[in-house]
């Protein structure tokens, strides 16, 4: 009786909503990564820059910002500071920066972990992948300066720096965080209870700054949520930041569908879409739940049917607001203003103000220790440089040569018995430097000597048969029931989206990891999101 109710329930549901109509490799920047040779082949010669300015054409980088007069957001070169001299053949990136590692990507941009050689001090550069090929896309490129500008002030937003533009790519400047909250989550696995109220309370206040300007952010998920030193959460991303009396579904793009609210499949943008994100990824981060992208469970998220199972692990308390956010009619749901006023959050905010004196103070103290062993790391590798000059200069030392390698093929010599050496040279996917340094070369000990030429995604991926690429956002096919993030795993998809069990022995090669590990290690160069996917393709055929 009860299973017959449920299906009658699920036809209602299948009936009421659209569902939004994603292909498997929409989500898979790998799988896209290893058939770009072909794409390319097939593909018209990209567009030349069509817009009418003259900024790039000298090659020279030019400061954006929409702090100043200018409703362009274009200002001089000044702005860079005075360490950039535009006459030489490099980059303002590669003059002012040295880069660590590439430490994140989504579908706009590659983020990298550089270090400043102005002040010595570590930030995150984001670069555009794809070139301005219209003066629209540079306008919507633009507009995310303009917006990490306007939020950069505040407490919970992710802290921006400068933003330039070179060779038609753009370039931006900013606070280095620690992590990603998804990658928080799947490292932690179980948040508890009181840290998942002040993340909530984070955010709120972060939605709060953006919706008192009437702004939807529209992309708010796990991923575009990072974890700064002093443990607070930031909301980042503001690519797809949109005015309220604008959004309607021609001017506005919808943001990852696993978060995206039910309305928005009707192109009804509104503040309640953002409650409803931040609810659902509440869900997800308190009860390690994995977010269906499409199917009967999205609907079933969507049309009030919530995970008891799941929720059973939260008080009652979190459940309620969490249910209360994820309301299917957009005008039954609280607004920001209404959740902070629940006494829990009435009472932690009275609790941080008292303490926020202290905690500037640690603050400052970690900051100026920070600044201090950077300057100490640049004093040692000065004493280093000199050290190794002197002794090449006597000849006690030689620096490595390319003609090392010729080693591994000689027979019978010592270096045949290291392990297996596999060079990989890794670039990134957009090869913007014309200077062969910035090309990142990393050497890998693997199982096997294997080349796998200049791809950048990650290479462990290459010991898994053709294809079988793991994403953070992978397409389920099992309509069974809601599953646990755990449950993924040790799952990826193959050609034909059939989940394939991973153990620790497709993963040998990573000798001490624990199998549990594997998961986070393999994510950081995932793309996370499928932001920019037409989710109306349905809608729009109903109403054409
Ligand atoms: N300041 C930062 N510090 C540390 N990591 C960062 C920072 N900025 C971005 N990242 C990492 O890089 C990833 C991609 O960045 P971001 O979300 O800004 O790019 P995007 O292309 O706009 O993404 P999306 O696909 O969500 O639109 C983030 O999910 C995060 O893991
Ligand atoms: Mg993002």
């Amino acid at each position: 009786m009860k299973d017959s109710t449920m299906h009658l329930m699920d036809n209602e549901i299948l009936s009421r909503l659209p569902v939004p109509e994603i292909r498997e490799e929409t989500f898979q920047h790998s799988y896209k990564q290893a058939h770009r040779r072909e794409d390319i082949r097939l593909k018209p010669p990209k567009l030349k820059p069509r817009y009418d300015t003259n900024f790039n054409r000298d090659h020279t980088a030019h400061a954006i910002s929409f702090r100043g007069d200018d409703p362009e957001g274009v200002a001089d070169s000044s702005l860079l500071g005075s360490t950039y001299n535009c006459s030489l053949n490099e980059t303002y990136f590669e003059q002012c920066f040295t880069r660590v590692a590439k430490i994140g990507e989504g579908s706009f941009g590659e983020v990298f972990k550089v270090r400043s050689k102005e002040d010595g001090l570590l930030y995150a550069v984001k670069m555009s992948k794809q070139l301005f090929r219209s003066d629209l896309y540079r306008q919507e490129r633009l507009e995310e300066v303009r917006r990490y500008e306007q939020f950069s002030g505040h407490k919970n937003c992710l802290k921006f720096y400068r933003a330039w533009e070179q060779e038609d790519r753009l370039f931006m400047q900013m606070e280095l965080c620690r992590e990603s909250l998804d990658s928080y989550l799947q490292r932690k696995r179980n948040i508890p209870e009181e840290k998942i109220w002040s993340i909530l309370l984070d955010l709120l206040l972060a939605l709060k700054s953006l919706h008192d300007r009437n702004l939807l952010h529209l992309d708010i998920k796990l991923d575009n949520v990072l974890i700064g030193d002093d443990d607070s959460c930031k909301l980042a991303d503001f690519g797809l930041v949109i005015d309220v009396d604008r959004a309607n579904k021609n001017q506005a793009t919808e943001g990852d569908s696993r978060y995206v609210a039910p309305e928005i499949m009707q192109g009804n943008f509104s503040k309640a879409a953002d409650i409803f994100s931040l609810g659902i990824a509440m869900l997800e981060l308190s009860c390690y739940l994995e977010l269906p992208a499409n199917g009967p469970l999205w609907q079933q998220l969507r049309s009030g049917v919530y995970p008891d199972d799941f929720l059973q692990k939260i008080s009652e308390e979190l459940q309620h607001i969490i249910k209360d956010m994820m309301t299917p009619d957009p005008h039954k749901r609280p607004t920001v203003d209404e959740l902070l006023s629940n006494k829990r959050f009435v009472t932690m905010l009275q609790r941080r103000r008292h303490w926020e004196l202290v905690n500037n103070i640690k603050q400052v103290l970690r900051k100026s220790r920070r600044l201090a062993w950077s300057k100490l790391c640049n004093l040692k590798t000065t004493v280093f440089k000199i050290f190794i000059s002197i002794l090449t200069i006597f000849r006690f030392h030689e620096y490595p040569s390319d003609q090392c390698s010729d080693a591994y093929s000689a027979p019978n010599t010592v270096e045949k018995k290291r392990p297996p050496h596999l060079r990989s040279h890794l670039t990134t996917s957009t090869p913007t430097m014309n200077s062969s340094k910035a090309k990142a070369r990393i050497d890998f000990h693997f199982d096997e000597d294997i080349d796998f030429g200049q791809q950048h995604s990650t290479p462990y991926n290459n010991h898994l048969s053709d294809n079988k690429m793991v994403n953070s956002t992978p397409v389920i096919h099992n309509h069974s029931g809601f599953r646990s993030r755990r449950d993924l795993t040790k799952t990826c998809f193959n050609d034909n989206s059939e989940a394939i069990s991973l153990d620790k022995s497709t993963f040998s090669y990573l000798d001490d990891c624990d199998s549990d590990e594997i998961p986070s290690m393999r994510k950081p160069l995932d793309v996370s999101s499928v932001r920019g996917k037409k989710l109306f393709s349905k809608f729009d055929e109903d109403t054409d």
